[in-house]
């Protein structure tokens, strides 16, 4: 290794073997190195190398590749979604049941908005825990079963997946690695297209995950005859006007956050407000900013929050709003002024044009909520990195890092050979 090298474990508990690889000054991939045995977990960091949070530039580099990756999707769907397709070609489906847990659950719930107003099919998603009682009192002919894991190792979904099959159903794995646990256990395997994702609190993984989640779907409701080529068309021109404002609108969020940054970084606990698809996509900001900096950060539909949770308004409380739907901009301008008047810091963030909040972080959109995920959610992403890098915490380091073998919810990753 020369002295222009550096040398970095990227963060990933393995069992077996450890892959090192060596990177250039410009993150260019030199060289992977495997070494076994190796016993005990260990998580290192460029910080415990002295040499800056790399964790954090890691990350950042995983969420600015995102409009490569969305593009990448996008352009290659007709073969992308040739495994599902062929199976389900000529099935009446009727009805999808969406099931996966944390980002994977969050991408879930918006492709599940997705299908019931864009395409007019019947959708639900639920995070395995709580599927309970669902499974008799659906029709195995008529309903398919996505199963959504970016990793493909959460038990709980590979448990959900065995027990849709045992009932008849057939079930469709989605997931980043195509010899994962839940790929095998499914009925067909549908790649998300994101590549590698060395880094806990996904990013690129779960925008990958919902825009795969859609185009299944379009897909689906295309060769059975319910979306037509125009209005397929229109559907694939938002997402394109939307990826094409990522590039800026990741510009607009890193100077909104640079700017904010100690009031943004030093809040005890975070209240996110949305509405619409909003919502969801709120629900994995939370998850991101929760992941990273440890500390609460929970999510809230806007209407809902009037109902009770208003008594968290209180001096020290940070709330974070994305208005989405126009109906309701004035009502929530109402919220925010009497929010900001108690003492709360107030922060919004929206795509949605002329939302006539003041001190708003206006990113460009697609003129569609359902590209919210693709523009609003990468302010929670950036804010993940700077706040976690302010606060000198590595984004990478879960606070207890045996806790996934200890309450068991990850399987074990196969040996690399
Ligand atoms: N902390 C992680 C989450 O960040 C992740 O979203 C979830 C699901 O992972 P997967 O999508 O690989 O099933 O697992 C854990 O709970």
């Amino acid at each position: 290794m020369d002295s222009a090298c550096k040398l970095v474990y990227h963060g990933k508990r393995v069992e077996k073997k450890i892959k090192l690889i060596i990177i250039n000054e410009k993150n260019e991939s030199l060289k992977n190195i495997h070494i076994k045995p190796l016993k005990q977990t260990i998580h290192l960091s460029a910080m415990d190398y002295g040499r800056g949070n790399l964790m954090a530039e890691k990350m950042l580099q995983y969420l600015e590749e995102q409009p490569a990756v969305w593009n990448r999707i996008l352009e290659n769907r007709s073969q992308l979604f040739q495994p599902l397709e062929k199976k389900f070609f000529e099935r009446k489906i009727k009805r999808v049941v969406l099931v996966g847990s944390g980002s994977s659950y969050n991408a879930s719930l918006l492709a599940a908005q997705f299908y019931q107003e864009m395409l007019g099919l019947e959708a639900q998603a639920e995070v395995p825990a709580r599927i309970g009682t669902l499974p008799p009192l659906l029709d195995p002919e008529t309903t398919l079963i996505f199963a959504v894991s970016q990793s493909g190792l959460s038990i709980s979904t590979i448990q959900a997946i065995h027990l849709f099959r045992k009932l008849g159903f057939t079930v469709a794995g989605f997931t980043a690695d195509e010899s994962s646990p839940v790929a095998g256990a499914c009925d067909v395997h549908q790649l998300i297209d994101c590549g590698d994702e060395f880094i806990g609190p996904k990013t690129k993984g779960m925008t990958a995950s919902v825009l795969t989640l859609y185009l299944a779907g379009m897909r689906l409701c295309s060769v059975t005859g319910r979306l037509n080529c125009e209005k397929e068309a229109t559907v694939c021109s938002k997402f394109l006007r939307s990826f094409a404002a990522a590039p800026q609108n990741i510009a607009r969020c890193k100077e909104f956050c640079k700017a904010n940054l100690r009031n943004l970084s030093e809040q005890p606990f975070y209240t996110i407000i949305s509405d619409g698809t909003g919502y969801a996509a709120a629900c994995e900001g939370a998850l991101k900013i929760l992941e990273t900096l440890c500390v609460p950060a929970y999510s809230y539909e806007f209407e809902e929050y009037l109902h009770g949770i208003n008594n968290l308004i209180a001096p020290g409380i940070c709330n974070l709003f994305v208005p989405v739907n126009p109906a309701n901009f004035q009502w929530m301008w109402k919220l925010d002024d009497y929010c900001r008047a108690n003492g709360c810091s107030d922060f919004v963030i929206t795509s949605a044009p002329d939302s006539g909040f003041t001190n708003a972080l206006e990113l460009e959109g697609s003129g569609c909520a359902c590209t919210q995920p693709f523009e609003t959610l990468l302010l929670f992403q950036i804010f993940s990195v700077l706040g976690s890098e302010y606060k000198g915490m590595n984004c990478d380091k879960s606070k207890f890092p045996n806790f996934c073998s200890l309450m068991e919810t990850k399987a074990v990753r196969r040996p690399v050979h």
